[in-house]
């Protein structure tokens, strides 16, 4: 597939993963993404997971005829980026493999050798010269490994993103951008927010026509919607104002309550969704609690803690760095109700968090009381 007249992609889609990085499920499958820029040198940028080194191989040598790479230039190690360097050093033991120290280091774990007598180490603000084209390097530490680097081919005015702008789905699968690139995004680079903003500023000075991630589509066209969703995203703002109700309950009781919340905010005009967290895809539901203003959260009292997948949900939140909005919780207990207490307290050192007052108390079935905490934390919720 041609990028530009010099730039072509040679990855590959897979639709066989059953969970990507071990435990998000990608019902479009995933696509590897690997280009090469053809120039009087030669470059190869990255390449596959370790499932696909022939197919890859394969797309390398229709692009490259009988030519041998100069450079494979490694971005990031995490394998299903890397897993094939080793075999395409076999096939091509002459080429010169360009990464940064960081990432040498890790070829020698991953590989027993990092390539000594052909590799050359960069750094940010080195470039590599291919004739016409020629790559800057841009460090990217943790977005999302610590030897992460972009590079920024100024000719073409390409920015190779590594993990960044990258997206679940396959290449061969027409679905919208934001909805798989956020989940992607929250779930697997969230934490990295400060890092994500700082490369952010850094490309921000460069003249970027196209953007070639690692993962999904090479964006080309409107990039300002998709910088700007990354601007939002790494900023920990909401996306949107609306409410998230994540909940849990054994006898249907917490769900009742969460139900009639969502049915009376949707009342009243609001944005809302509902998420049972036994049942959903919890990346959904964690993508979501950051695109939206508002969360509820509600549990039921278990044991003397809280029913664990919300227990699990909240860490998914709070390790993610959630932030800048506003939560108010429902919680049910039969003898001893605890469950908002301590849901609190794992937010406690979450930064920027308005927790409400107003909320809903249950013991074990909704009363009419609870009736009216419900009307009133709807009413709290969209003023
Ligand atoms: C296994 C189990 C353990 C529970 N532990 C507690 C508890 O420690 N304290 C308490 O007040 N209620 C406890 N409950 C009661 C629940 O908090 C709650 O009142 C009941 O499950 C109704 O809510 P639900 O219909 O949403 O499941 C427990 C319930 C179950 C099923």
């Amino acid at each position: 597939m041609r990028i530009t007249n010099d730039i072509r992609y040679i990855g590959v889609n897979d639709h066989k993963v059953d969970l990507f990085e071990g435990q998000y499920k990608v019902k479009n499958g995933i696509s590897y993404n690997s280009y090469v820029i053809l120039d009087e040198k030669t470059a190869v940028m990255d390449t596959v997971d370790a499932n696909f080194g022939q197919a890859w191989l394969n797309n390398l040598k229709e692009v490259m005829g009988d030519r041998t790479p100069d450079y494979l230039v490694i971005h990031h190690m995490e394998p299903d980026h890397s897993a094939n360097i080793a075999n395409f050093m076999e096939l091509y033991p002459d080429t010169t493999v360009v990464s940064s120290a960081k990432a040498f280091a890790m070829m020698k774990q991953f590989f027993g050798t990092d390539f000594a007598d052909h590799q050359m180490v960069i750094k940010e603000g080195s470039t590599l010269e291919l004739g016409e084209h020629t790559l800057h390097f841009v460090a990217a530490p943790m977005v999302h490994w610590p030897e992460v680097m972009v590079s920024y081919d100024s000719k073409d005015k390409v920015l190779f993103s590594a993990d960044g702008f990258g997206k679940f789905g396959a290449l061969d699968v027409d679905e919208e951008w934001a909805d798989e690139a956020r989940r992607y995004f929250i779930g697997i680079v969230g934490k990295y927010g400060a890092p994500v903003q700082t490369l952010l500023k850094k490309a921000a000075t460069l003249d970027i026509r196209m953007i070639c991630p690692l993962h999904g589509p090479v964006l080309s066209e409107n990039l300002g919607y998709y910088l700007n969703l990354y601007d939002t995203w790494s900023s920990y703002r909401p996306e949107l104002e609306g409410i998230v109700i994540a909940y849990a309950s054994v006898y249907g009781n917490t769900k009742k309550a969460a139900s009639c919340l969502a049915e009376e905010l949707s009342n009243r005009g609001a944005d809302v969704k509902l998420y049972d967290l036994a049942r959903c895809d919890m990346s959904e539901a964690v993508a979501d609690a950051f695109r939206y203003s508002k969360l509820v959260l509600g549990s039921l009292t278990y044991n003397g803690e809280i029913f664990p997948p919300v227990r699990n949900f909240i860490h998914e939140l709070t390790e993610r760095n959630y932030q800048n909005r506003t939560v108010a919780f429902i919680e049910n207990g039969t003898w001893a109700p605890t469950a908002t207490r301590i849901m609190k307290k794992m937010l406690e050192d979450s930064k920027n968090l308005t927790l409400l007052d107003a909320g809903i108390h249950i013991k074990s079935a909704m009363n009419e009381t609870n009736m009216e905490e419900l009307d009133a934390l709807a009413d709290e919720l969209t003023k």
